[in-house]
């Protein structure tokens, strides 16, 4: 069996971030808002969906705005909209810490690489289940920390074997309702195929039953990819109307051994390019 060095990621961060209350009316008008629009700013979490067109890829922008520093990450950056990427950062005055992905992506490479390349602070973060390279490798539990927030690592396997869900905060000083960035684990009205990168239909079931749809109702989804013009759901939603996810796992098993989808266009350069983080760089 082959043995990984395992970095433990809380390690590297403080353990008690400090607290900034939000306003009661600042409160109310977040809720609402994150319920209609898929990007608001609060008085602490800034967050922005961006999309690129040609993979129909989700990458969302977070960063702690009431921090002196303004600490950022992006989930799923794309290499095609790197640059559009960093203007935004830096129009917005954030400062990029990390950039994430939920998986190896087999339909685009990640921007995580050219990132690096033009920032070279960045770290980059992936599951060690991956078996892909990065500067910092995470499982379930991990919380990833950028100035007083956090997003805590859940570990979604069954589109691949490496698959991670990212969830924002448990806790009063963190953005509520909470948000669940789901790669390809999760789409709204439907799921990530399983029949390459060790996919399997059964991991996928329960990953979601156990991982995702344990999450309180309310919970905010955005997948990495939507193919019908959907850009956000809830838990709630999905547990109700999720064609697939609905399902018992014997015809669940059934639906996803019977999609007949085509391969990605771009698998056999994605693949091996995401490997080793979208470009070969000395770190990943
Ligand atoms: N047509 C696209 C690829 C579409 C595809 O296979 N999407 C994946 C997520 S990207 S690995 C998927 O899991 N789809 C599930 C589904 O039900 O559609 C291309 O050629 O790139
Ligand atoms: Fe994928």
């Amino acid at each position: 069996m082959l043995k990984f060095q395992f970095i433990k990621f809380s390690s590297f961060f403080p353990s008690k971030p400090s607290f900034f209350p939000l306003s009661i009316s600042t409160t109310i008008k977040l809720k609402s808002q994150m319920a209609s629009y898929s990007s608001y700013s609060s008085s602490k979490l800034l967050f922005r969906q961006l999309f690129e067109k040609e993979s129909s890829t989700y990458t969302y922008l977070l960063a702690d705005a009431s921090h002196a520093e303004k600490p950022a990450l992006l989930i799923d950056p794309v290499d095609r909209t790197v640059d559009r990427d960093l203007s935004l950062i830096q129009e917005l005055g954030l400062k990029l810490v990390y950039a994430l992905n939920t998986h190896v992506h087999a339909d685009h490479v990640t921007g995580t690489g050219l990132i690096k390349s033009k920032v070279p602070d960045v770290k980059s973060v992936i599951s060690k289940a991956s078996g892909a390279t990065a500067d910092i490798y995470v499982e379930q539990g991990d919380k990833i920390r950028f100035g007083n927030l956090y997003i805590e690592v859940r570990a979604t396997p069954g589109h691949t074997l490496g698959c991670l869900t990212y969830v924002t905060g448990d806790g009063p000083d963190q953005p509520q309702p909470r948000m669940a960035f789901t790669g390809d684990t999760l789409l709204i009205r439907g799921c990530g195929r399983t029949d390459f990168q060790g996919g399997s239909s059964e991991n996928l079931y329960k990953s979601v039953h156990s991982q995702i749809f344990t999450l309180p109702k309310d919970t905010l989804l955005y997948p990495a990819h939507d193919y019908k013009g959907f850009s956000v759901s809830t838990i709630g939603e999905e547990i109700q109307y999720n064609p697939r996810l609905t399902k018992d796992e014997e015809t669940f098993k059934n639906i996803m051994g019977n999609l007949n989808l085509s391969y990605p266009k771009m698998i056999d350069v994605a693949v091996p390019a995401n490997m080793v983080c979208g470009i070969q760089s000395k770190t990943g």
